[in-house]
């Protein structure tokens, strides 16, 4: 649970976001309901009650149900003991039980959790479609900010579930992984991390600096590469990326690689050029082996939020994009984008980046990455 802990510390900014906006919304229209019984469990929180009303909506549900609490008379002679809010004093002394606020559901608050998840870049569709399944069958429930966070949580995780997926590896080598993404978004990194992770499965690995045409990115893949103890191919400032691709696929298969990385350049300013050159390091390659590249990832980086979503769009147009790699996810408050590529495309997210040193890359875990981001406690 290593990795976990230090996810859930990194996507701090995202998930004490979303945190903070939960507790708000509760608050806003809840009521402080002093209780005895863990929270998680609202069966036995909720107050005594004589005279339940039924629950229109919560027919389908299975779950035990949470009844409003009854309002209660200004001046209530009797007051009830575990539904009343303790006074400051009575708190301070702590003779009162554990106070939790809790706010029915209603349209109301579901617009308000709906903003919150478009702010925290869910996107409109999938923000309304996690909070239209929150709200089934819960209708008038109180929900207390523990509860809203493991309902959450269980959507967010049901959303990821069909799209973790670790990069496949092949028995036929070498295995051809074309990285792809615009300039910045990680790909070098990724590379370095992931050439790194393979040799310590015991992988032979071959690296080609494919964007020649920027000298700076040729020499920061140098230093992944020694790091990762893996050799580089690079070429000449300025050369044909296709034909640094060909001899590198060359020395893979003369060298009995099992996998050869490729980086490639990631200028976007001229797609038809860029188009263009993937095509024809592609096309050179299956010269070598016809079902080259066997993956192509693309790397995106996570602070650019919803623009992820579009770099997905044209990205499968350049390119026959297979799976994702979302980097940055440390340290950004737009965590929730990977929840809506997920829902908008189903491509597998292979790995995510959570900081810039060669061990920080792990593979995707929704029910992780769904705990860390709503900032609930497991
Ligand atoms: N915090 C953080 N920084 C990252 C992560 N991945 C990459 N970076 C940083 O992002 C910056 C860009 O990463 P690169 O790997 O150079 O990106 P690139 O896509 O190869 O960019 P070009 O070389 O410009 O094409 C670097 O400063 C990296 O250290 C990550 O997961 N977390």
């Amino acid at each position: 649970m290593a990795f976990f802990q230090k996810l859930k510390d990194r996507l701090l900014k995202s998930s004490s976001r979303l945190e903070e906006g939960l507790d708000a919304i509760v608050e806003e229209g809840g009521e402080e309901i002093r209780e005895e019984a863990p929270e998680t469990e609202p069966s036995e929180t909720t107050a005594p009650d004589p005279a339940p009303e039924p629950v229109e909506d919560a027919a389908p549900d299975p779950e035990p149900v949470q009844k409003p609490a009854m309002p209660k008379p200004a001046l209530d002679p009797a007051p009830e003991p575990r539904a009343d809010k303790p006074g400051l004093l009575q708190r301070l002394a702590g003779r009162a039980g554990k106070p939790v606020v809790r706010r029915a559901l209603d349209d109301d608050m579901l617009e308000q959790l709906e903003e919150l998840l478009i702010a925290s870049d869910m996107g409109v569709d999938t923000a309304l479609r996690v909070t239209a399944n929150i709200a089934e069958g819960r209708f008038g429930k109180q929900l207390s900010t523990q509860e809203i966070k493991r309902l959450l949580a269980d959507e967010i995780a049901r959303v990821m579930e069909p799209v973790a997926r670790p990069l496949p590896i092949y028995p036929k080598t070498p295995q051809v992984v074309l990285v792809v993404g615009v300039n910045g978004s990680g790909k070098t990194t990724t590379i370095g991390k992931l050439a790194s992770q393979f040799r310590a499965a015991g992988k032979s690995v071959v690296i080609a600096a494919g964007d020649t045409f920027r000298a700076a990115a040729v020499e920061q893949l140098q230093i992944w590469g020694d790091r990762a103890g893996v050799p580089v191919l690079t070429a000449p400032e300025g050369s044909d990326p296709a034909s640094l691709a060909f001899d590198a696929m060359t020395k893979a298969q003369a060298e009995g690689a099992d996998l050869l990385l490729i980086d490639t350049a990631g200028r976007l300013q001229n797609r038809a050029d860029l188009m263009e050159e993937l095509a024809k390091i592609v096309r050179v390659i299956r010269k070598k082996d016809p079902e080259a590249p066997h993956n192509t990832l693309l790397v995106l980086d996570a602070t650019t939020g919803q623009n992820a979503l579009s770099q997905v769009e044209t990205f499968q147009k350049l390119a026959n994009v297979s799976g994702l790699v979302m980097t940055k996810l440390d340290g950004t408050a737009k965590g929730g984008v990977l929840v809506a590529l997920a829902d908008r495309f189903g491509l597998p997210i292979h790995a995510i980046g959570v900081g810039e040193k060669i061990d920080d890359l792990a593979p995707f875990d929704p029910e992780e990455f769904a705990a860390a981001l709503t900032g609930l406690e497991t």
